[in-house]
């Protein structure tokens, strides 16, 4: 039998045109709950398009391995006007090899290494920072840290968030998935603006770079002066969408893994404890080295058991570039897939009682490669993923080593989802140092 005789995967299209796309946007039990009805596929239609929505580590790993086969990354029209043709996240086939290849330079473990002073210092700053207020809604500061974090090290500017660049930049995301219709009150016409002064800025920045004899140590310095294997360069107009896409895909993503850590750290005592011991054992190191953060093995697990449980991307889509079979369903070419995150990491058969926070259960590594899927897969597999668990680790000993934060009474700690995972009240605690 060929695909195209194979039946459809069961599944609702929802009401005309418009289909689930309400109940996926404000219901974040959507996928789990039609996932009982129908099983581990089904089909349904999001923003106008017939959309499969799949889970688990053999849907992962056919979707991921299948990609520029079966599959095309795909963004809503909004996000692909607001990214920029040059960048990463629209580029395909050989082009997208390539310039992942170049752009891969600047996360690099010597790259990352020469990172780790900076994150430390605006950890400790902001740190500071809290300790002042002691009473903090949490997530918007974690915002403008993770924020000021990205554009020193990709751009070398301080304080980002609170310079025009971060403004603008806000303004920008905003848009990122709104309805493409650009005018000037609306918010992707907003965000269209935006992103011409927010390239502006960006163009300055570089080519006051490009003249200075002091290149500098953050990733634009590597960026500007990587070579792909044909020795071509960036051009001015790809430094600006690809710098773009970095601060953004870091940011929010960041943002919510690291509020996420702060909340189940805060709501489990004896995670606490054990990781504030495993921190006593290691003693203090000055510098810290990529080598002693490795030698955290607690930290490790709590960090994966964060991202399993809470992650940051909770899917990837991708539209069928040909009619393909997956578990005796066809898969028709012109629809879209999700490959659901989230819902993986809920699965009982790998995860033992799946709704629990148990770092431990990680102690053996992960099940399977594609049955724990934070970064994604394949050949779009997280390009920042080193970034981030650095990130996440100096943000985590920082905290561990010096600092203790309460979660204050009468708050909604309810998760809203989009467009990455935070508690509705945006996190309210008593911020403290800590004196073992
Ligand atoms: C905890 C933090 C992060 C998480 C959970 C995360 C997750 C992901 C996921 C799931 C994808 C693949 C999406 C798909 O398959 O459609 C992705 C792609 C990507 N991420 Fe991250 N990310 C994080 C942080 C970062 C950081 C810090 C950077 C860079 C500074 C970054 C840069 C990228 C880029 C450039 C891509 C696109 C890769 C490509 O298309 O080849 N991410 N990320």
């Amino acid at each position: 039998m060929t695909a195209s005789n194979l039946p459809l995967p069961p599944g609702d299209f929802g009401l005309p045109l418009i289909g689930d796309t309400l109940n996926f946007f404000r219901d974040p039990n959507y996928g789990q709950k039609q996932h009982e009805k129908y099983g581990p596929i089904f089909k349904t239609r999001l923003l106008g398009s017939p959309t499969l929505f799949v889970k688990g580590a053999d849907a992962n790993q056919f979707v991921l391995t299948n990609d520029n086969k079966y599959f095309a990354i795909s963004w809503p029209p909004s996000t692909k006007a607001l990214l920029g043709n040059l960048s990463l996240a629209l580029q395909t086939g050989g082009e997208h090899q390539n310039r992942r290849k170049l752009l891969a330079q600047a996360f690099m473990p010597r790259a990352l290494s020469g990172y780790i002073d900076t994150v430390e210092a605006i950890t400790h700053s902001y740190a500071q920072r809290w300790v002042q207020t002691q009473n903090l809604t949490w997530y918007p500061e974690l915002r403008n840290y993770t924020f000021d974090v990205a554009c020193k090290l990709l751009v070398g500017l301080d304080q980002g968030a609170q310079t025009e660049l971060g403004h603008l930049f806000e303004t920008w995301c905003a848009g990122l998935f709104s309805i493409p219709l650009a005018l000037p009150w609306t918010r992707f016409g907003q965000a269209k603006q935006a992103r011409k002064q927010v390239l502006v800025l960006l163009e300055e920045i570089i080519r006051q770079r490009q003249q200075s004899p002091d290149v500098g140590n953050d990733a634009l310095s590597l960026l500007i002066q990587a070579k792909d294997d044909n020795g071509q360069g960036l051009t001015i107009d790809e430094l600006k969408d690809q710098v773009l896409l970095l601060l953004f895909a870091g940011h929010e993503t960041l943002t919510s893994a690291i509020a996420s850590f702060c909340l189940l750290v805060a709501q489990h005592p004896h995670v606490l404890e054990a990781l504030r011991a495993e921190q006593v054992s290691i003693g203090v190191h000055t510098p810290m080295t990529l080598d002693v953060l490795r030698q955290m093995p607690y930290l490790e697990q709590v960090l994966q058991e964060v991202l399993r449980l809470i992650p940051p991307v909770g899917g990837g889509f991708r539209k069928v570039l040909k009619t393909c079979e997956f578990n005796g369903y066809r898969i028709p070419e012109g629809w879209t897939v999700l490959y659901e995150i989230n819902q993986t990491h809920l699965n009982s058969d790998d995860y033992e009682t799946p709704a629990d926070f148990r770092p431990e259960r990680f102690a053996k590594g992960v099940r399977s490669k594609y049955s724990y899927v934070p970064f994604g897969g394949g050949i779009r597999e997280c390009l920042g993923k080193e970034f981030a668990r650095l990130e996440m680790k100096l943000f985590a000993v920082e905290l561990l080593r010096n600092y203790q934060w309460d979660l204050l009474p009468d708050q909604d700690l309810s998760m809203v989802i989009v467009p990455t995972p935070h508690p509705r009240d945006n996190l309210k605690v008593r911020f403290q140092t800590y004196a073992p």
